[in-house]
């Protein structure tokens, strides 16, 4: 089985960073900065080892279900110590990460274990984008003292980031014959890997994913949680909402007449449609849809054509009263699409007009409500004009 497993090098004093204790303890939202570090590896690798200073142990053992080990004095110390400390399990792949990279994007830490399925190593990084400067200090040495000395070229370069990832027994046989005095104090695990002559796939970092190492990196870091606690919230909220889908099909008879009505429009035409109410068969549809989506019976159900009082009855009452149904049960409409099948009248020239007085009765924008209309190429009863068909579909949502 392919054995993954984290370094988290948090053996560093955090001397740039202020503060009482070293950064990797202090608090960071409702947590400390380790904890966040640990918390992001945790379902990705099987095994993480936490490399702290020897002073620090009282703060390490904080931290739960993680192996600790006493770092050195240089990073490259510390790493090569939490290695060690894994040689005697059957490890494949070791992600070495800066604890002071905190919020590193779980999609960072996949990326470089996707990249290590081809490749013997491979770390995120960020491309260079601004101009770049060489400064000479003229006091002590701080950005306000330096004066643009020359520029340098920035193609192909790139800052880099943590994790790092290698094939383990790669990367701890690289830390083992490093020889700093030859090479120079190793700036990272890359470095170290490249003086073995291991290749370093560079894979896509990110911007959250900055190291924790001025005061002012503490105010960015709750800033982005703060943002993604936002974020998680909206996601959470969609997914409680319930979308509820229905049709409806109604169909009147032609009769005797001179207009018809046609979702809520009085359209002139040489006969009428006939029913026990204003026989507004578009409207009929859409309020049987917004019923179906319910799941609260049919229009039948609510006005019965056996009650005298609902004869000649505007339709209107009756999708005010599906509308209101399930505004009660908490849904607002999200859209309806109303079908006319018919030969004539022509609809197109009215439609517009429909979607409105629609919209207006069921006190929804008019983008939310569309009204159309097809013939039957002249086939079956809407064909023959003997009557009207309509179909309707509405979707209601709610909000949880
Ligand atoms: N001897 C060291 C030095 C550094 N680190 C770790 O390496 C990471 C990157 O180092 P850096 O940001 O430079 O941390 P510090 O060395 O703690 O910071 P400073 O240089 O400001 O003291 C940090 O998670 C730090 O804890 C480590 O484990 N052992
Ligand atoms: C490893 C590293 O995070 C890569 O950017 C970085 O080099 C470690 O931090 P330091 O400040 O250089 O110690």
């Amino acid at each position: 089985m392919t054995k993954h497993a984290a370094v988290i090098v948090a053996a560093g004093r955090g001397t740039r960073a202020g503060g009482a204790l070293p950064k990797q303890w202090q608090s960071l939202g409702n947590t400390r900065v380790i904890d966040h570090a640990v918390a992001i590896f945790r379902p990705l690798v099987d095994e993480i080892v936490v490399v702290h200073h020897p002073d620090d142990r009282a703060q390490a053992q904080q931290v739960e279900n993680v192996k600790l080990v006493a770092g050195g004095a240089t990073r490259a110390a510390s790493v090569r110590a939490g290695l060690e400390a894994l040689e005697a399990q059957d490890i494949e792949t070791v992600l070495i990460h800066d604890a002071a990279r905190a919020l590193v994007p779980a999609e960072v830490i996949t990326g470089v274990l996707e990249a290590l399925r081809s490749h013997r190593a491979a770390a995120p990084a960020l491309m260079i984008t601004d101009a770049l400067w060489l400064g000479t200090a003229q006091n002590n040495g701080k950005t306000g003292d330096h004066i643009v000395a020359g520029t340098r070229d920035r193609s192909g370069l790139f800052r880099a980031q943590t994790p790092q990832g290698f094939h383990f027994a790669a990367i701890l046989a690289a830390h083992r014959a490093y020889e700093a005095e030859t090479h120079g104090e190793a700036a990272d695990d890359v470095a170290v890997a490249r003086a073995a002559g291991i290749e370093v796939l560079i894979t896509e970092g990110s911007e959250e994913n900055f190291k924790i190492t001025h005061p002012a990196d503490f105010a960015r870091a709750e800033a982005l949680l703060r943002e993604r606690a936002q974020q998680d919230k909206k996601t959470q909220e969609n997914t409680q909402m319930e979308i509820r889908l229905g049709n409806g099909y109604d169909v009147h008879r032609f009769g005797e007449g001179d207009h018809v009505w046609l979702c809520g429009i009085k359209v002139p035409h040489t006969r009428s449609l006939q029913g026990h109410s204003d026989a507004d068969v578009g409207m009929h549809a859409l309020t049987d849809a917004i019923y179906g989506a319910l799941a609260r019976g049919d229009i039948g159900q609510h006005f019965p054509p056996s009650e005298a009082r609902w004869k000649g009855a505007e339709s209107h009452i009756f999708l005010r009263h599906a509308i209101g149904l399930a505004r009660e049960m908490g849904y607002e409409l999200m859209n309806c699409d109303v079908t006319l099948v018919c030969e004539r009248p022509k609809v197109g020239p009215h439609s517009q007009e429909m979607r409105a007085a629609l919209a207006a009765i069921m006190n929804v924008d008019v983008d939310k409500v569309s009204v159309k209309a097809t013939t039957s190429e002249r086939l079956g009863f809407t064909g023959r004009e003997e009557g009207i068909a309509s179909l309707a579909t509405a979707a209601l949502i709610k909000q949880a």
